[in-house]
């Protein structure tokens, strides 16, 4: 047996190697090394077992989407602890942890008699390895001596022939567990030790189909108790928040028949509560005591859910902790477009191993804020006005009669039906630089300057002062504070008087006139009646509601103190934000550490820096997007403004294909005139990712989106699938990189 570098240890007692050394000798560095499955029992047994005679390749990938073994002999079988698998195809397997024999334990049932003695019969075994990214065994040696067994769970996908693999949706994976014997106690608690230093949850349980002669206990060749061997994390602890109704009513059979058993085994603490109704998920995130869940709460249903969840968090009075709180999802629902899109999973194994894995992705959150009202709702998603919307609205009627059918019984009668929808829209589109993550040379002041000299004077002159969160959209929506429309609100050239003016362009006129540009455009209907195919309106959509079972209200005036004490310059965190590769926290493994997010990760929001305040300086506001506003108006059979690429599960179809969840941008889609040619043409080239070669489609990166429905226009917005009366102008807005989901965007696990 031999004991490698740095991790060698007392050869009966292993010397748990403490997490912040792992982290620096890089054990931690790749996607979900910090927390990851396969799961070790450590069992006690002793029986006679057979080496795998087989030369085939096993090739039983733990959480890992590639073929792990390319570097590995043929004779080699092997597991990977650690998913991503970039380094696996280029011949690094990561450093040797431990290298030793190992029988493997093929039988599927041992009995008494032969596990509960120290075997000393000659046992065919082979030499394996323990490395930082698998355990790899291979040739056959043969080894004299008493034997103790573990067993590694891994979730291998399945594979499938190249031919089928085209029909096939996405590769599913099942659980394999791998019984393994080691040559002594001794030798069986390093094994364990070495995946305990991987950041493997070990269960030091009796193994659940053990009895209890063979329980853990006897393996251990030591005094302490196992839990204090093999003390390589804290449980995680979450909140599980369960919509029983969510697809089809299925979401519980999926939770408890193949998530629940995934979390055990990697030793999650989870307290679990189903919804009993709508806006059940919204009170429990916004009054839950974090405490309780400081790890994280895991939603299991669809899109729906995880906004309810998003802005249950939201409201809390402390919205930093709020937000500090990540979402783990659990694709149970309808459709479930966010994680598909961010995490790249839409299996709910794959989707719990990604959250056993660990990581955390940064997503951007838009809040919707209705401008008279200063009612706000945030999502991740997508907001949509016009056809779409009025679809949701309509299938709410045929929710008993026609269940998921629903969407498509009332996306028929609508497109017979179809209303012409006209909007007044504003949007500031994203500069380059602010796609690129630079910011302009030019020297302008940032809306969160603006926030600073509304707040200023707020407080010397009594200028209404809104709510924070509240403020920040009203730093583009001032007349609201001001309590007048923002299109009778009269025009000011001044921002140090009206700052409303020049962060919005409120006066399209002048607007149009000082950019130069005529950018109204009103274009006639064109109506080219078609029979209605059956092409399915398949936005991203969870769920319609009727419009007056909606709780949502504006943030109050409570939330002040938390987003205003954060007092730190937009400009900065921004720019900062996206020059980055990555959030700082997204590289340190997370669940042994304390998540204090909202320390290392302040929320930050436009807000008075605490030097202004004190300096009582006074800047020369320029604002940056004075002139950048764009006004269209006219009939638009939808609009969409998209936060992320919007795929959908059920089909191909990428709505914003050049969507980020991550990109402090939001992608505007204007599918512009009426009649229902257009919307069967757009729908069709949709489905062939074609729809944005149309010449009736816009589309924009935008920083933030006005609309305003037209009169006598009946008109809906939704929301991550949930329908809001349109009865004003709306304007959505972006919180760069305001929820964490947990887990690792595909482009992060290599
Ligand atoms: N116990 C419950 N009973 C009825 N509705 C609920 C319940 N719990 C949550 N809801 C509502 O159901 C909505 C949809 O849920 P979710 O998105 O999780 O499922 P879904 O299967 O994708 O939905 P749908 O198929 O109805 O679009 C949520 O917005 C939520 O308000």
């Amino acid at each position: 047996m031999q004991k490698i570098g740095s991790l060698s240890r007392a050869s009966n007692l292993r010397v748990t190697v403490p997490q912040q050394s792992l982290r620096r000798m890089g054990l931690c560095s790749t996607g979900g090394g910090q927390h990851t499955s396969p799961v070790v029992f450590p069992e006690k047994r002793g029986s006679k077992v057979k080496a795998p005679s087989s030369r085939q390749h096993l090739n039983p990938t733990s959480m890992t989407n590639d073929d792990p073994l390319k570097s590995k002999t043929p004779d080699e079988h092997g597991i990977d602890i650690i998913g991503g698998g970039g380094d696996e195809k280029s011949d690094l397997l990561g450093y040797v942890v431990y290298t030793g024999k190992l029988v493997l334990d093929k039988r599927k049932h041992v009995d008494e008699k032969q596990s509960s003695g120290e075997s000393t019969t000659q046992e065919a075994s082979v030499d394996a390895k323990l490395t930082s990214k698998a355990l790899v065994w291979g040739s056959n040696i043969t080894y004299i001596t008493g034997l103790r067994h573990f067993t590694v769970h891994s979730y291998p996908e399945k594979k499938v022939s190249c031919g089928l693999s085209c029909f096939m949706k996405g590769q599913k994976r099942s659980r394999k567990d791998f019984r393994f014997v080691a040559s002594s106690k001794e030798e069986a608690v390093q094994w364990v030790g070495g995946f305990a230093d991987q950041q493997c949850y070990v269960n030091c349980l009796p193994h659940p189909v053990s009895s209890k002669k063979q329980a853990s206990s006897e393996l251990l060749p030591i005094d302490p108790p196992p839990e204090l061997i093999f003390r390589c994390k804290n449980p995680p602890r979450m909140l599980v928040i369960l919509n029983p109704r969510s697809g089809r009513g299925r979401s519980s059979k999926v939770f408890y028949g193949v998530v629940e058993p995934i979390f055990k085994l990697a030793g999650f603490q989870l307290e679990v509560v189903k919804t009993t109704s709508a806006g059940h998920a919204k009170k429990l995130a916004s009054s839950v005591d974090i405490s309780t869940c400081p790890d994280g709460i895991i939603c299991v249903g669809g899109d729906g859910i995880i906004n309810e969840v998003l802005n249950g968090l939201l409201s809390r009075d402390n919205q930093k902790e709020g937000i500090s709180i990540p979402i783990g999802i659990i694709p149970a629902g309808s459709d479930n477009s966010l994680v598909w899109t961010v995490l790249g999973v839409r299996d709910p194994i794959s989707a719990a191993l990604a959250i056993v894995k660990g990581g955390l992705t940064a997503t951007d959150v838009f809040a919707v804020e209705w401008i008279q009202t200063g009612a706000i709702h945030f999502g991740m998603t997508v907001s949509y006005y016009g056809f779409v919307s009025d679809v949701l609205e309509l299938s709410e009627r045929y929710q008993k009669r026609f269940g998921p059918l629903r969407y498509f019984v009332a996306g028929f009668l609508k497109f017979i039906c179809l209303p012409k929808y006209n909007f007044e829209l504003e949007y500031l589109p994203a500069l380059k630089e602010d796609q690129e993550g630079r910011l302009s040379d030019r020297e302008v002041v940032d809306v969160s300057d603006l926030y600073t000299d509304i707040m200023r004077r707020s407080s010397k002159e009594g200028f209404p002062r809104a709510s924070s969160l509240s403020s920040i959209d009203s730093i583009m929506t001032p007349s609201r504070m001001s309590g007048g429309d923002p299109d009778t609100t009269c025009s000011s050239t001044h921002a140090s008087t009206e700052p409303s003016e020049y962060v919005r362009g409120i006066d399209p006129k002048s607007k149009r006139l000082s950019s130069g540009r005529n950018n109204v455009n009103a274009e006639p209907e064109v109506i080219h009646p078609q029979n209605p195919l059956s092409t399915t309106p398949n936005w991203p959509r969870t769920r319609s509601k009727s419009r007056n079972d909606k709780g949502w209200s504006g943030l109050n005036a409570t939330n002040d103190r938390a987003w205003g004490n954060t007092a730190i310059n937009d400009k900065e965190d921004i720019s900062s934000t996206m020059s980055d590769p990555g959030p700082i926290w997204d590289t340190e493994p997370k669940w042994d550490t304390e998540p204090r997010w909202d320390v290392e990760n302040p929320i930050e929001l436009p807000g008075p820096s605490a030097e202004d305040l004190e300096a009582g300086t006074k800047k020369e506001l320029i604002p940056r997007y004075e002139e950048k506003w764009v006004l269209v108006k006219g009939q638009f059979l939808g609009i969409l403004v998209c936060n992320h690429a919007c795929r959908t599960v059920q089909s191909s179809q990428v709505v914003a294909p050049k969507a980020e969840h991550d990109d402090s941008t939001m992608d505007l889609l204007l599918v512009r005139g009426s009649g229902r040619w257009r919307l069967l043409r757009f729908f069709l080239r949709l489905q062939m990712g074609r729809h944005l070669e149309l010449p009736y489609v816009d589309y924009i990166k935008v920083k933030s989106v006005k609309i305003k429905p037209g009169k006598h226009c009946h008109s809906g917005c939704g929301i991550d699938g949930e329908l809001f009366p349109l009865n004003g102008p709306v304007i959505s807005s972006l919180l760069p990189e305001q929820c964490r989901l947990i887990g690792r965007s595909p482009s992060h696990r290599i």
